[in-house]
């Protein structure tokens, strides 16, 4: 049977709008690295893109943001290196299992501030949970056959979640806001 993720094919679990955080966990089975997030994470997303990090067998990451403040390795650092230290998320993974811990943004970016979580990789229970599903069609460039992909957008559908070829509308007017800004066709101030 076809997996979007693991976290969807078989409905959506709701968070807790009180949770506060939790550890993340690569997936080696001894002196995994530990990431301490000291909140909840937002805009929590289905994403086909090919460089979020993926679990095996899945066709879609599901991957949060969370301010950099909240974010800190509290064990195995030394286990970590940049994937592709050219993208705009450089996105951190573990040496041996391979798994990303956060992305990072260090360049001028309209998401600068917001590091990209997994939080799949944590025990702990009442992460927001998945919002919308992004880069959908990205799939059928890694390989997914076209004739697929309506049955995809479907199964998104059925666990009420709504499907985007990039971000969520919010998000886009966020990156075009910025674009303007920076050209000078909008205020600084709005
Ligand atoms: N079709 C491309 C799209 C890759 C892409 O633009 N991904 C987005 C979303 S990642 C999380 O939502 C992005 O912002 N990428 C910046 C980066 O990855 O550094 C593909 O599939 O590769
Ligand atoms: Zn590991
Ligand atoms: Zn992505």
């Amino acid at each position: 049977m076809l997996s979007i993720h693991p976290s969807i094919d078989n409905g959506i679990t709701k968070g807790d709008s009180n949770f506060s955080g939790g550890k993340l966990y690569c997936r080696c089975p001894s002196n995994k690295v530990e990431v301490t997030l000291g909140s909840n994470v937002l805009h929590n997303h289905a994403c086909g893109c090919s460089k979020c990090w993926k679990p095996e067998g899945a066709l879609f990451s599901v991957v949060g943001v969370i301010p950099v403040d909240k974010v800190s390795v509290t064990a195995n650092a030394d286990k970590l290196h940049i994937i592709d230290s050219s993208a705009a998320i450089q996105r951190n993974a573990c040496k041996e299992c391979g798994v990303h811990l956060f992305g990072r943004i260090v360049n001028d970016h309209p998401f600068k501030g917001l590091d990209f979580v997994h939080t799949e990789l944590s025990d702990s229970k009442g992460w927001q949970e998945p919002q919308f599903a992004a880069f959908v069609s990205s799939i059928i460039e890694q390989g997914f056959r076209p004739e697929g992909i309506d049955g995809v957008r479907e199964k998104f559908k059925s666990v009420g979640l709504e499907t985007y070829d990039v971000l969520s509308p919010p998000l886009m007017d966020l990156i075009a806001t910025y674009t303007g800004q920076k050209s000078g066709k909008l205020p600084a101030k709005l």
